[in-house]
């Protein structure tokens, strides 16, 4: 076709040349012909051949114009191959003006039967508006197709490429990646053991068919490896189930047991993101470790690029009843003593009085084997309370030595002193990190559950969440040491008053070892009329309390918040009662409030019955603590955007339970 087209521009073209030669050639004739016989007519006719051939010649001329205009729909025509490449090739090209509105489209769209000439561009494709800011390629959909899109700013011409195919393929690797998990079943053994035969055989094959059942619905792999213990392996697609089913499986399984009348439930770790079987593996395992650190009933997932997730945590950490890792863990800290040459104690920063309590309390057991001792104190950085109770003990010469500052400790410190950690196992939150990366040999004893972040290998770990304070492990302590530990009126008062801090007086977090060392505490005289004294609020303070929680509000069922005012700064036990006083409003199951407690901190303090995991809450912010007793603190930001936060996050949480 596009040959003939040229065929007939050629002839064209040379009729032309004929056409001009004989027009000139007439207007030859017709003058020679005047010249010669000098006739008016000839001279008239003569004017009349010129007039007529240039008119001719003009229309000629146009003519050609408009054949060579003819020759652009020659490249027109060379274009429909271009264009045939272009949908082969699933290119399409959207021309706009500096308005942004679509002036021309390519076939490719044509042929999809997209009709967007004259449109805005942005109106058609909101996302677009990134190309044009700093993104070089965008992906977007066009009837169920994918589409990058690239943008040349100076040609005014929008590029897209159909990836479609190049997508799904993507998306069908993506999802055929391998996921490992381990499932073990929390009170398993304890369970089994403490019900007759016929019972047994009943719980086991209960669980097997909850938990095999859930496999194979949801086409796992599973493989049970010992009792109660099972290895799962499935792909991301299915992964994608779980997630959006939340893991209910830990639901049901604890509704099946409970029909049974007893009480198990599921921890569960999961490895993904990483096509390195070993990396899974330990990923995995590690989950596996955080969910049981967690207090377990939940499930951790850990991947290779991406944070950890939680599932779960509905309830409470029940009391393990054995106290056998308390005896393992004072055996194991008495012989870690003994070959220290001295010992530093360390609480966290803005010390309360569970922290200073329970650094007390360790430093008496350590006192017990003959060595030398030291409580790391940072007087800027006490609560209100326990600065009150730091300035008796400087005034007391029993104490004479015990306090030291955390700039003479790191001085001090040897290479082979011991340094316990206690009521913490963040890093950020020690008083002095420092000293931490200073002593080699750590051991931390903590009741808080655990968070991702953890001091740098510790000798000994004793991390117990289900214990109401730090206080209260290191009493229990006492029982499995084999030396007498001595403590003074003022040691057990200040300790005593420390659970009560992490109780909320007895009101929260109460398990029958929290009543058997405080027990012990009286017993070791500890003046417990003095220890809520320790606590009592000034009338300046009270009145704190009451104007924060008149800001008070209902959020969702059942959730107050409170919030000062942007200006005020306040201490952060004062936001830590706000909440216990709102906690005690019947119906109320979570309670917070934010406040500024520094020039650029905002900080939240978090409290809930046992329905709501507060910890969680905090943890999606940043914080962490408890499961009832939580917080968390967030630079840079006011009261207001705070509260939106603290609303996302809860929303967020619910969601996450299916609420
Ligand atoms: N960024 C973070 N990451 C991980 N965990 C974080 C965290 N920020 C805070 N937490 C933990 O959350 C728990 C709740 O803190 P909150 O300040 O509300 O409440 C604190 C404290 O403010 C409050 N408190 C201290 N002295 C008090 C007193 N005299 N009267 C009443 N409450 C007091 O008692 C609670 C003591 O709880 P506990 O130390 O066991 O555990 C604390 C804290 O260690
Ligand atoms: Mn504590």
């Amino acid at each position: 076709m596009n040959e003939e087209v040229n065929a007939m521009t050629k002839k064209m073209l040379s009729l032309r040349n004929i056409f001009t030669l004989a027009l000139l050639l007439e207007i030859v004739i017709v003058t020679s012909f005047y010249l010669v016989l000098n006739v008016d007519v000839l001279f008239i006719l003569a004017i009349y051949v010129l007039l007529k051939n240039v008119i001719i010649f003009g229309c000629i001329i146009y003519m050609a114009s408009l054949l060579e205009n003819d020759s652009l729909s020659v490249s027109e025509a060379l274009n429909q191959d271009m264009g045939n490449a272009l949908i082969f090739g699933g290119i399409g090209l959207i021309q706009y003006d500096d308005n942004r509105n679509i002036t021309w489209v390519s076939d490719l769209l044509l042929a999809l039967n997209i009709k967007i000439v004259g449109v805005k561009l942005l109106e058609w494709q909101p996302t677009l508006a990134s190309l044009f800011e700093d993104e070089d390629v965008r992906l977007i959909d066009v009837k169920g197709r994918k589409f990058e899109a690239y943008n040349s700013d100076e040609s005014h011409l929008i590029y897209l490429k159909d990836v479609t195919e190049y997508t799904v393929l993507e998306q069908d690797f993506d999802d055929g990646q391998m996921c490992i998990g381990y499932i073990t079943i929390d009170n398993y053994d304890e369970t089994i053991s403490n019900v007759d035969e016929t019972k047994s055989v009943e719980i086991q094959s209960v669980v097997r068919q909850v938990i095999v059942k859930w496999a194979s619905d949801n086409g796992m792999i599973i493989r049970r490896y010992k009792s109660g213990s099972y290895f799962i392996l499935f792909n991301e697609r299915i992964y994608k189930k779980l997630i959006e089913d939340k893991f209910n499986i830990l639901d049901r399984f604890k509704k099946s047991i409970l029909e049974l009348g007893e009480v198990m439930t599921l921890s569960i770790g999961i490895g993904r993101g990483t096509r390195v079987l070993g990396e899974l593996e330990q990923l995995a395992s590690s989950a596996l470790n955080l969910t049981y650190s967690r207090g377990g009933d939940q499930v951790a997932i850990k991947s290779s690029n991406d944070r950890v997730r939680y599932f779960g945590g509905t309830t409470d950490t029940f009391e393990k009843s054995s106290k056998v890792r308390a005896r393992v863990i004072a055996q194991t800290l008495s012989g870690i003593i003994k070959r220290s040459e001295n010992v530093y104690v360390m609480g966290h920063k803005y010390s309360d009085l569970d922290s200073l309590g329970s650094s007390l309390g360790i430093a008496k057991l350590v006192k017990s084997f003959d060595k030398e001792v030291h409580i790391v104190i940072d007087n800027d950085s006490l609560e209100e309370k326990t600065a009150d109770v730091v300035s008796i003990i400087k005034k007391d010469e029993r104490y004479n030595d015990l306090l030291v500052s955390p700039i003479e400790a790191v001085e001090r410190v040897k290479r082979d002193s011991l340094l316990i950690v206690v009521d913490h196992h963040k890093p950020s939150l020690s008083i002095s990190q420092t000293l931490l990366e200073k002593t080699k040999e750590k051991v931390v004893i903590d009741h808080h559950r655990r968070g991702e972040e953890f001091i740098d290998s510790p000798t000994l770990t004793y991390l117990e969440p289900s214990a109401s304070s730090a206080t209260e492990l290191i009493v229990e302590l006492y029982s499995y040491v084999s030396k007498k530990v001595e403590l003074t009126e003022l040691d057990a008062t200040i300790m005593y008053s420390g659970m009560l801090v992490d109780t909320n007086q007895f009101r929260q977090r109460v398990g029958v070892r929290t009543f058997q060392s405080a027990a012990k505490l009286k017993e070791m005289q500890a003046d417990v009329v003095r220890a809520y004294e320790f606590l009592e609020d000034s009338f300046d303070r009270t009145v704190e309390v009451m104007n924060i929680s008149k800001s008070a509000y209902q959020f969702k069922d059942h959730i107050l918040i409170a919030y000062a005012k942007d200006d005020d700064e306040h201490d952060s036990v004062v936001l830590a009662k706000t909440s216990n006083q709102m906690l005690n409003i019947s119906h109320v199951k979570a309670a917070f409030t934010i406040g500024r407690t520094a020039k650029d901190v905002i900080s939240i303090s978090a409290r809930s019955s046992r329905e709501i995991n507060v910890q969680m809450i905090m943890e999606l912010m940043g914080g962490g603590g408890h499961f009832t007793m939580a917080a968390c603190q967030l630079k840079e930001i006011t009261v207001e955007e705070a509260r939106k936060r603290l609303e996302d996050a809860i929303n967020e949480y619910l969601e996450d339970r299916g609420e």
